[in-house]
């Protein structure tokens, strides 16, 4: 079980301090899309270089160009980079393929994915993590990761599943015990008056759950 601080829409020192204040509680650092569209790929070299114990995962959101961007991603010090499900197979394939050169990993992002047939492919072209997300937008509309999403996975052996979109400590039991290895957080967190509170709180319902 991870716990991923995804740290989002938010400048690169506040990355740092939010990383600083709850890294006894946190075992991934997601380096947010918002963060890398804002200060590009130096964003994930000084999260990686100053957080070496941690794997860092660096919120590509690809969608195209999957050999560069991969590249991008695992030279600037990530451990994972993410790509769209609904990416092209040949994006995936090449994400897959850098992150085996480099010793890394891909996380597949199944936002916008709407059926299990299609994760299937994405899984017979080997990707064996993948993240159920009910993305910011959504969550405006008052989504939630549930059970239905579950269904993207059904029966596929060998993998690792990660879940993301306004998860916290009231939610995240659910998560776990519906087979969820790495649960990502972001506002809940980040967002907190009290970000060191709140991932101590996340860490221990975790914890109780786990026992
Ligand atoms: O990946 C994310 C989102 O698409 C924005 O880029 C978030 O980091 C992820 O959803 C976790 O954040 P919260 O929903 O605030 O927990």
């Amino acid at each position: 079980m991870k716990i991923q601080l995804a740290l989002d829409r938010m400048a690169i020192e506040d990355c740092i301090q939010l990383v600083e204040t709850t890294e006894k509680y946190i075992q991934w650092i997601e380096v947010g899309t918002g963060v890398i569209k804002e200060y590009g790929m130096a964003a994930v070299r000084e999260l990686s270089t100053r957080f070496q114990g941690k794997t860092i995962v660096a919120d590509m959101k690809t969608c195209d160009a999957g050999k560069h961007e991969s590249m991008q991603a695992f030279e600037s010090g990530a451990t994972i980079t993410t790509v769209m499900g609904f990416a092209p197979n040949a994006t995936i394939k090449q994400c897959l393929e850098v992150a085996t050169e480099y010793g890394g990993e891909v996380m597949i992002d199944l936002l916008g994915v709407e059926t299990a047939n299609r994760v299937k492919k994405i899984y017979e072209l080997g990707a064996r993590l993948f993240c159920l997300h009910v993305g910011k937008d959504m969550q405006q509309n008052g989504e939630l990761v549930s059970s239905s999403l579950f269904k993207l996975v059904e029966g596929l052996e060998g993998i690792r599943i990660a879940a993301a979109g306004g998860i916290t400590e009231k939610t995240v039991s659910d998560l776990l015990v519906a087979g969820v290895e790495i649960l990502i957080v972001g506002s809940f967190i980040t967002g907190s008056t009290e970000p060191e509170a709140n991932a101590k709180l996340f860490s221990d319902v975790i914890k109780e759950t786990i026992i």
